[in-house]
């Protein structure tokens, strides 16, 4: 059994994970940490309106709960608060998976740093198809860029997401630039503007969208578009759970969803 204390257990992520983890025979949500304005109880059942949950804890400090669970997996869309979750698994010698997005150099440094003493899984998507988009990208990427296709990225999601570019999107221009050498992130066009040894990468915000992903190659006389649509969350809070129940038998390391999914 693999037993999870999940951070930010309150909100669309925490609360698909904990709707789909009673589908898990082998992995249980142990306790929830919520943002201390979240906090209407300290019964997880009581909080999420999940009633499963009855008598699981639910706290905003970490540390008073960490000892019941294996992985600490991190949903808490504040990547300050990521890393100090981390840092805590790393003191108390649990394993992280850490789906938060909007992470910067230096939290991925930080992360890095820990998974010297744990292992630490750090991923911005952790479906199926949007991990396949990554290397479908990277093969069209290293195909296209000899005939001199542009290549542009275009997000969408809902009113509510914080961070913008997605992290997906983030990742995915990575990938793009690996291939293509240190072209320029460009994430707004106005005025005189014109097209540079660059990628765009653009993001569009409104209602209800879980995510979308597309990725345009743009030729002369031509046009390959590779698209990702999430129309449900259970994609990413499955991957969640299987993230978590991969990372509690590997060794300290520095890993992605791409080897829980063996891609
Ligand atoms: N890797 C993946 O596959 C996916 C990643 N994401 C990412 O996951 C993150 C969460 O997304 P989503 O669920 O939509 O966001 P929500 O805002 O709905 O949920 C985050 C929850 O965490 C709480 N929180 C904030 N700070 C802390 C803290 N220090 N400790 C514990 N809990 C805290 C928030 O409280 P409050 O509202 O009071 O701040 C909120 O309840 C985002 O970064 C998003 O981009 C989303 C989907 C898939
Ligand atoms: O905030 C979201 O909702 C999502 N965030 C992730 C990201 O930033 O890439 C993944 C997914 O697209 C949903």
């Amino acid at each position: 059994m693999t037993e999870v204390v999940l951070c930010g257990a309150l909100g669309r992520m925490g609360k698909a994970i904990l709707r789909l983890s009673l589908e898990y025979q082998d992995v249980r949500v142990v306790a929830g940490v919520e943002h201390p304005d979240c906090l209407s109880s300290t019964d997880l059942g009581q909080a999420s309106g999940i009633r499963e949950f009855t008598g699981v804890p639910l706290t905003s400090r970490l540390e008073e709960v960490i000892g019941l669970g294996q992985v600490v997996l991190d949903f808490s869309g504040n990547p300050e608060a990521a890393v100090g979750h981390a840092r805590l698994a790393a003191a108390y010698g649990k394993g992280v998976v850490i789906g938060t997005t909007g992470l910067e150099r230096s939290h991925l440094e930080d992360l890095r740093e820990l998974s010297k003493d744990i292992p630490v899984l750090v991923s911005p998507n952790m479906s199926l198809g949007v991990n396949l988009l990554i290397k479908l990208v990277e093969l069209a990427t290293k195909v296209l860029k000899e005939k001199g296709f542009d290549v542009e990225i275009l997000e969408i999601h809902h009113r509510y997401k914080k961070d913008a570019p997605s992290g997906t999107a983030l990742r995915l221009a990575e990938v793009i630039r690996n291939e293509l050498g240190d072209v320029k992130l460009v994430s707004g066009r106005e005025g005189i503007a014109p097209r540079g040894e660059e990628v765009g990468v653009m993001a569009l915000r409104g209602g209800d969208v879980v995510g979308e992903h597309t990725v345009f190659f743009i030729g002369n006389g031509e046009r390959l578009e590779l698209i990702h649509r999430a129309t449900s969350r259970d994609i990413f809070a499955r991957g969640a759970i299987e993230a978590c129940r991969w990372i509690a038998s590997q060794k300290p390391g520095f890993y992605s969803m791409m080897e829980v999914l063996g891609l």
